[in-house]
């Protein structure tokens, strides 16, 4: 299994280092090299996704990110933010289908935002397109118009090709759940995704056994607070899958428990918390290591067909949280509080 291992930023390298404990406690054949990306690839090479960096990830077969970002926000060019290492190389990497499960462990029932009957068994799968919309459309930019005021410009566009494929990733992915699509846009007043609704009715054709809905964003913002467990696939482009996608994780208590896959057409993938570099706590072992364990079971799953040693990472996770271990995000009244890098020793311990 050659794995490369991008830590990143901020608590990045924390994270990773618990994914990594646990992976290694399951003694299978790895061949783990570590690259910097973002603000780190920047300090090193100058360069948010450097050539060799993105060399290792194009030769292995899964990628194990933790996250890139930090302040220096004002202070970089835009093409050297540490942000666009990480779209480079979704993009280099073909990985468009990115799939982002929000399921809420019994045990964490009350760290959730909503009330328990709400929440309880909410096991939804957001399908984000990663590589297209506004994201990458062109053109781009901030540029002075005559009369010297600024003018910012992003340009939201998908093909129909983009559409189709994650179209149908969504439903493959539906025909093996409950048999649901809800496909989420703004086709009211955005062409680009009057298109995409068009495109699913016609990948829709082909899964006659699934039921498609289709909502406005706006809406399935509200919805997603109001009545989550009605949503069971939900299938969207790259800017709304991004929003909702970070919604739906406090319904499962935390940003810290959301895992992802970015895959390309071969399963081939990339792996990473949702959540960012937070800078607010890195440094200082309190991060939830969580959603890094649970990529680690995703990236056994979809690239190395390992069902059998994801399912015991995930158990080993329900296992720690049912013995009461609780970084600060998702902590309540009477667990046990423990440091990031103690999570991960109790989730190896449980494995
Ligand atoms: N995939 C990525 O690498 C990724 C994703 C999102 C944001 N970012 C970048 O990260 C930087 C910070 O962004 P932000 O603050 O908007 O989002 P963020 O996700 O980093 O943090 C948002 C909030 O959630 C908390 N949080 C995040 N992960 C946590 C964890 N594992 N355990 C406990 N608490 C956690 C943070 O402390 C913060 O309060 C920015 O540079 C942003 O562009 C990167
Ligand atoms: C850091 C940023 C570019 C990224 C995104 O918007 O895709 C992040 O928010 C995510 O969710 O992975
Ligand atoms: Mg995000």
């Amino acid at each position: 299994m050659k794995i490369a291992v991008l830590p990143g930023d901020g608590i990045g390298p924390e994270i990773v280092a618990q994914a990594l404990k646990v992976l290694k406690a399951l003694n299978l054949k790895l061949d783990l090299k570590e690259a910097p990306i973002g603000g780190a690839g920047y300090d090193a090479e100058g360069d948010p996704l450097p050539d060799s960096t993105l060399k290792l990830a194009q030769e292995s077969d899964a990628v194990l990110l933790g996250a890139v970002g930090g302040w220096q926000y004002d202070t970089l060019p835009r093409d050297k933010r540490p942000e666009r290492g990480l779209l480079r190389i979704r993009k280099e990497l073909n990985l468009f289908a990115n799939l982002r499960p929000a399921l809420l462990y019994d045990e964490l029932a009350d760290a959730s935002t909503l009330k328990p009957e709400v929440v309880s068994g909410l096991d939804i799968m957001i399908v984000r397109e990663l590589t297209g919309d506004i994201y990458f459309g062109q053109p781009r930019g901030i540029s002075t118009l005559p009369n010297g005021e600024r003018e910012g410009i992003n340009t939201m566009r998908y093909t129909e090709s983009e559409i189709r494929r994650i179209g149908h990733v969504a439903f493959n992915i539906a025909m093996k759940r409950n048999k649901k699509v809800c496909s989420v846009d703004k086709a009211n007043v955005l062409e680009t995704t009057e298109l995409w609704r068009q495109v699913m009715i016609e990948v829709a054709k082909e899964y006659p056994e699934v039921e498609l809905s289709h909502m406005y964003v706006d809406n399935a913002a509200m919805q997603l607070v109001r009545a989550p467990k009605q949503f069971d696939v939900m299938v969207t482009g790259n800017i709304f899958g991004d929003i909702l996608s970070d919604e739906a994780s406090m319904l499962t208590g935390s940003i810290g428990m959301l895992p992802s896959a970015s895959l390309d057409a071969n399963n081939k993938g990339m792996y990473e918390p949702s959540h960012g570099s937070a800078p607010d706590i890195a440094g200082k072992d309190i991060a939830n290591p969580l959603a890094t364990i649970l990529s680690v079971a995703m990236m056994l799953r979809y690239t190395f067909n390992d069902e059998a040693n994801a399912v015991r990472i995930e158990n080993a996770v329900k296992k720690t949280l049912s013995q009461g271990y609780r970084t600060g995000d998702i902590y309540t009244e009477g667990c046990k509080r423990v440091k990031c890098s103690e999570m991960g020793d109790a989730v190896t311990a449980a494995l």
